[in-house]
């Protein structure tokens, strides 16, 4: 707690312990039907304590192991339901979604301006709004339309990394920012030092360190914290909300004013935001401010949804690459094979390089981005297989626990593409992993476009350069063992890697391959 509260301001807090301790103790306990299993808790805090805060998922894996696919827990007031199956995450948040369609309140949604988010909307009319608005541009049929920049994208990323294969982490971080942003603005960004892509991480930054659960556990369960002036000694938290506001404003009117702009001079492209510009102008006038809204929340949701979830997983392709030179053989040889060595693929080729399909698959399974999807609530209470979930508790899928199951993915901490496959080499449907990108109504409305940008990069660095582990002064391999970011999302801690070109590949020839596209 000492990021928010300094010692004047622990003062307060025993004194709302005990008020709350009181209340609950208060409380029944509920008998018929029960609440899911669930580990023992503490008085107040219930189960806040017992948690690994640097990777959850392991501690919901622990409860997993002792209590079942379905796991009761509870921090300070808030009741938390663990779901760790997919089975019965289709039935509860697919089958039931009309319940299971909202998101836990998030204290800091309104005072931090993340408001701007639909990801994080309460389930209603203007969630439904924003996200059509987002879907209309990045459904199946309409994402065909990036793709001819998402290949643009990723040789652009080739000639990056032709160029400083040691900045591979920035390479890959500035295609996911750049997609997002040509989809979205039709904005082509700076490979280093991109002023919006600056606001974007700056908007970031501040909002995620306080929109953690922890952070909202506590923030929940002492609301006093986000009213205290910003002059009381001690109270960061104010005065972060109103930066936060500031940035998260600049990040969603600066683009769009570079849109407005270039649509008045003749030259803006098609995007996300023209569109919705172009809409508004058929607006009938008592529907403008909630259509003005939804525009400003589609446009920056697709920024802040697309970038760092893409590059999270292609920086863990890119880890899988360095561990496996076996899987890395395997795919260049059916690239040569189906491709040639004369022209670069693209997504025509895609039906016909079943194991680069295999390889997108396992890195998404692999190492889930978002371990523990983004939460979602239950609007009303409900009964599933005799057990008692409370209106409002927070239903979390974890996905981490999903991507171990022994029985669909035998020894799942290992990568191995080939479990996707046949005898012959074809991809199989039945074990095709689809929890990464969530459940329901809620399920990521930008996985048409994650999904074609990771294949794009995968087959396109593959057919030119090499992955394998960086060397010593003596020219020996540099030994590691890979560490992990943790928060809502996760990808590799740097690492060293070594990004060379494949024989018969030097910058002449990379330079005509990308031709009839650059
Ligand atoms: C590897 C890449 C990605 C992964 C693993 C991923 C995963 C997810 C997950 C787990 C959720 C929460 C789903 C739920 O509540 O059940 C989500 C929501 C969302 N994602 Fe993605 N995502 C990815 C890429 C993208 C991209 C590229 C975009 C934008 C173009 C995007 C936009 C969104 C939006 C707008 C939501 C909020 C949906 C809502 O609350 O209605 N995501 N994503």
């Amino acid at each position: 707690m000492s990021w928010i509260v300094d010692a004047r301001l622990g003062l307060l807090v025993p004194v709302a312990l005990i008020a709350i301790s009181l209340v609950r103790s208060l409380q029944k306990k509920r008998a018929d039907p029960p609440l899911p299993p669930g580990p023992p808790q503490l008085p107040v805090v219930g189960n806040v304590l017992s948690i690994d805060s640097k990777a959850p998922w392991n501690t919901y894996a622990a409860w997993c192991a002792d209590y079942g696919d379905l796991v009761y827990a509870r921090f300070f007031s808030q009741d938390v339901v663990i779901i760790n199956s997919e089975k019965i995450a289709k039935d509860l948040l697919d089958k039931r979604s009309n319940n299971y369609s909202d998101r836990p309140f998030l204290p800091t949604r309104i005072p931090f301006r993340w408001t701007h988010n639909f990801a994080f909307t309460p389930y209603g009319n203007e969630w439904r709004l924003a996200r059509r608005l987002f879907h209309q541009s990045f459904r199946a049929e309409a994402a065909l339309d990036f793709r001819p920049m998402q290949l643009r994208k990723a040789r652009q990323l080739l000639n990056n990394l032709t160029d400083t294969p040691q900045s591979y982490q920035a390479h890959v971080t500035t295609f996911a920012a750049s997609v997002a942003m040509s989809a979205t603005y039709d904005y082509e960004t700076a490979p280093l030092d991109d002023p919006f892509v600056g606001m974007v991480d700056r908007a970031l930054y501040l909002g995620l360190k306080f929109m953690t659960p922890e952070t909202t556990a506590i923030l929940n369960a002492f609301p006093f914290l986000l009213r205290l002036p910003t002059w009381f000694p001690g109270s960061s938290m104010k005065r972060n909300a109103l930066v936060s506001t500031q940035y998260v404003t600049e990040m969603i009117e600066s683009p769009l004013q570079y849109v407005q702009e270039s649509m008045a001079s003749g030259t803006a492209g098609p995007s996300l935001a023209s569109d919705l510009l172009k809409r508004k102008e058929q607006q009938e006038s008592d529907r403008l401010p909630e259509f003005e809204q939804a525009l400003r929340q589609a446009s920056s949701t697709a920024f802040v949804g697309g970038s760092e979830t893409t590059s999270s997983a292609l920086l863990t392709f890119i880890l899988a690459m360095v561990l496996h030179p076996h899987v890395q053989e395997r795919a260049q040889a059916e690239i040569d094979a189906v491709v040639g060595k004369d022209r670069l693929p693209d997504f025509d080729d895609q039906p016909s390089l079943p194991y680069i399909e295999a390889i997108l698959r396992e890195v998404n399974r692999w190492q889930p981005v978002l371990p523990l999807g983004v939460a979602h609530a239950a609007t009303n209470s409900d009964v599933y297989d005799g057990y008692y979930i409370p209106k409002g508790a927070a239903v979390v899928a974890n996905t981490w626990e999903m991507s171990r199951n022994e029985i669909i993915y035998p020894r799942p901490s290992e990568f191995i593409p080939e479990r996707f496959l046949d005898a012959g080499g074809q991809l199989l449907d039945a074990n095709a992993p689809t929890f990464m990108f969530g459940f329901g109504r809620r399920i990521c409305p930008g996985r048409y476009t994650a999904e074609a940008s990771i294949w794009a990069v995968i087959a396109s660095t593959l057919a030119v350069f090499e992955f394998s582990k960086a060397k010593d002064a003596q020219g020996n391999d540099i030994e590691f063992v890979p560490t992990f970011t943790s928060g809502l999302t996760r990808h590799p801690n740097p690492f060293p890697c070594r990004v060379t070109p494949r024989s018969g590949v030097n910058s002449e020839k990379l330079a005509r391959l990308m031709d009839p596209i650059a």
